[in-house]
């Protein structure tokens, strides 16, 4: 067994006398690729806006890497290795996928580029790193393309690559396929699966083949809780997950 890299107890989200999350109890292990699915309103963005620091959480705690990370900022938890994905609105759409990839990676030195290296050398660091990414995305061959000139599915794989200069440790993509082409989608899939096993993923995902062909643990949400949680061949067959998304439909 893996060791538990992100873990909530109890965490809860109220709005009022709603509670869009619920008390929950969630547990992701290093190095798998954890996904979150759930009818509509379940509570699923509202779970990871919680997990990145972009919303408060109502009651709760939740530990990253051993550390109490429940009223830290979200700049701070991304210092400490938890990234999300960029939108498409934060790629610089005319510069190449290299530069972007480059400003990426000086972002996560912030401050610390400039005071401790040389700007020479640490440029020379953030193109290696951006090298690296390129290689990663299959994208090697576009390094010089404008950001703004890739299809719409090759941003969000940009996106996820900004992501990855920062080193993180975890991994979180909100619904990296949406909005994608057919076309596109099985490069999505296989890049996540492929860093499925070098990092640690947590994703949002509606796409159920994506989510069952590349998932390791599948939590499922519904009214702000945990309904069911397993490898998929579990929740597949879990009959309240389908009931949860027949009444959805009904
Ligand atoms: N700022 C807010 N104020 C009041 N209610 C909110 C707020 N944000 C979300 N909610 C409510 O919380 C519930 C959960 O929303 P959330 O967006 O987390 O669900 P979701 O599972 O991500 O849904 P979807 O799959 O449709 O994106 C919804 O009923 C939503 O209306």
């Amino acid at each position: 067994m893996s060791t538990v890299l992100l873990q909530t107890s109890g965490l809860g989200k109220a709005y009022g006398n709603f509670h869009a999350v619920n008390g929950v109890d969630l547990c992701v292990r290093a190095g798998t690729i954890h996904t979150v699915i759930g009818p509509n309103g379940a509570g699923k963005t509202t779970l990871f806006h919680c997990l990145t620091g972009e919303r408060r959480p109502t009651s709760g705690k939740i530990l990253f890497d051993g550390q109490d990370i429940t009223h830290r900022p979200a700049h701070k938890r991304v210092s400490i290795g938890m990234a999300r994905s960029f939108q498409i609105t934060s790629l610089f759409q005319e510069l190449s996928v290299r530069e972007n990839l480059r400003l990426a990676a000086q972002g996560r030195d912030g401050a610390r580029a400039l005071t401790f290296w040389r700007p020479t050398e640490a440029r020379r660091q953030h193109l290696e790193i951006a090298d690296q990414i390129l290689e990663r995305l299959n994208m090697t061959a576009r390094a010089n393309t404008p950001a703004g000139d890739l299809s719409h599915g090759l941003q969000r794989v940009l996106e996820v690559g900004m992501a990855l200069c920062g080193k993180p440790k975890l991994l979180l993509l909100d619904e990296p396929t949406s909005g994608m082409g057919i076309d596109d989608i099985p490069l999505m899939t296989s890049l996540i699966a492929e860093l499925g096993k070098e990092h640690t993923v947590m994703l949002i995902e509606h796409n159920m083949s994506i989510v069952m062909s590349i998932s390791d643990t599948i939590t499922v949400m519904s009214r702000g809780q945990i309904l069911v949680e397993g490898p998929p061949a579990v929740v597949r067959q879990d009959e309240r997950v389908r009931s949860a998304y027949l009444g959805e439909e009904g």
